[in-house]
């Protein structure tokens, strides 16, 4: 059995998200096309035989421990597993704003599940473990499975997809956006109608909104700002309910051009999109 294992936790873009109606739980249900980047945190997961449970060698700005997805994620397990599990240690190193819209937390939560399956050697489907992600958060099942993918439901129903692997410039305006006030203004567009893409699709997403966008843009002029300065570029949009926003471009050399040129005072990172996520490229290598 292997003790320590390094684990990528890539960020997600929202390359499309449509609202197409409500749940009667409230929840909204969505449209949208997923795709990974090549870009975002790392988890180290140390066994510890003699030291039983789960802990952090640091905990993140703003979040409990037991709120910490990570902790949420691996304590699913255990309560899954017939038999004690050896105690693990797990460390973060952080490159994804929290609550940018880009999925860190689902991620991690997705990455300690799959790394802590292989690790414990729990042999657990990818439906199983989609499943238990899903108790976690909407975004993890897209994480757990792997690939680019149409989403739908409130983003749990994946259709794999196959968008071209452009270069993205993210920029993550000076503010933060909380999912559930988006979620809950009144002015949001909820009424799109459903689309049908092609299975796999392989089409230009661009084609396509962000229904959070409009709303967005009133409510942070910071991010209205930032976005239309990054459209005078190419198409440019929200991910998920912000508040990072990202450029398409077709190379790398293309994205830093306009990365460079950057207002001051704006962070944010350059990436490609990528349809197989970084996390099963590094258990690939692994197995
Ligand atoms: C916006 C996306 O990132 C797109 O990928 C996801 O749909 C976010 O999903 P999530 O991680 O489950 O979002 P959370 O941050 O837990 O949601 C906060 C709140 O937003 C509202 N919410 C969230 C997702 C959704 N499809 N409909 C909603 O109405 C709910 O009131 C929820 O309590
Ligand atoms: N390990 C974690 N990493 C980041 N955030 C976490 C973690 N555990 C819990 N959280 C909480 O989850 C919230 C949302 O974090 P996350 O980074 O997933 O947001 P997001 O990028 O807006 O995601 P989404 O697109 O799914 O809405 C954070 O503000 C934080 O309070």
């Amino acid at each position: 059995m292997k003790t320590s294992i390094t684990l990528p936790s890539p960020a997600k873009l929202n390359l499309f998200l449509h609202i197409v109606g409500r749940r009667p739980d409230g929840y909204h249900e969505l449209q949208t096309l997923f795709q990974f980047l090549d870009y975002g945190d790392d988890l180290t997961f140390t066994l510890t035989p003699d030291q039983p449970g789960v802990r952090l060698t640091e905990s993140l700005p703003g979040v409990a421990e037991e709120d910490n997805l990570i902790i949420r994620a691996a304590n699913a397990l255990i309560d899954q597993a017939r038999h004690p599990l050896p105690g693990v240690t797990i460390s973060i190193d952080k490159r994804l704003p929290m609550g940018g819209g880009l999925g860190g937390g689902s991620s991690n939560a997705a990455t300690t599940l799959v790394g802590l399956n292989h690790l414990w050697e729990l042999n657990l489907s990818a439906d199983a473990l989609a499943d238990i992600g899903l108790g976690l958060g909407a975004d993890v099942p897209v994480f757990v499975r792997g690939h680019a993918a149409f989403g739908e439901g409130v983003g749990e129903q994946l259709t794999p997809a196959n968008p071209p692997e452009d270069w993205f410039v993210v920029l993550k305006p000076d503010c933060s956006i909380n999912t559930g006030k988006i979620f809950s203004e009144e002015g949001l567009t909820r009424d799109t109608p459903r689309i049908k893409i092609a299975p796999a699709f392989e089409g230009d997403a661009s084609r396509y909104r962000n229904d959070c966008e409009d709303v967005v843009r009133k409510l942070y002029p910071e991010v209205k700002e930032s976005l239309d300065w990054l459209t005078q570029f190419g198409p440019a949009r929200l991910t998920g309910t912000g508040a990072c926003i990202f450029g398409r471009f077709p190379t790398e050399s293309a994205a830093r051009i306009i990365w460079e040129s950057k207002p001051s005072g704006i962070t944010g990172f350059v990436a490609r999109g990528v349809n197989i996520s970084p996390l099963h490229e590094k258990l690939t290598e692994l197995n």
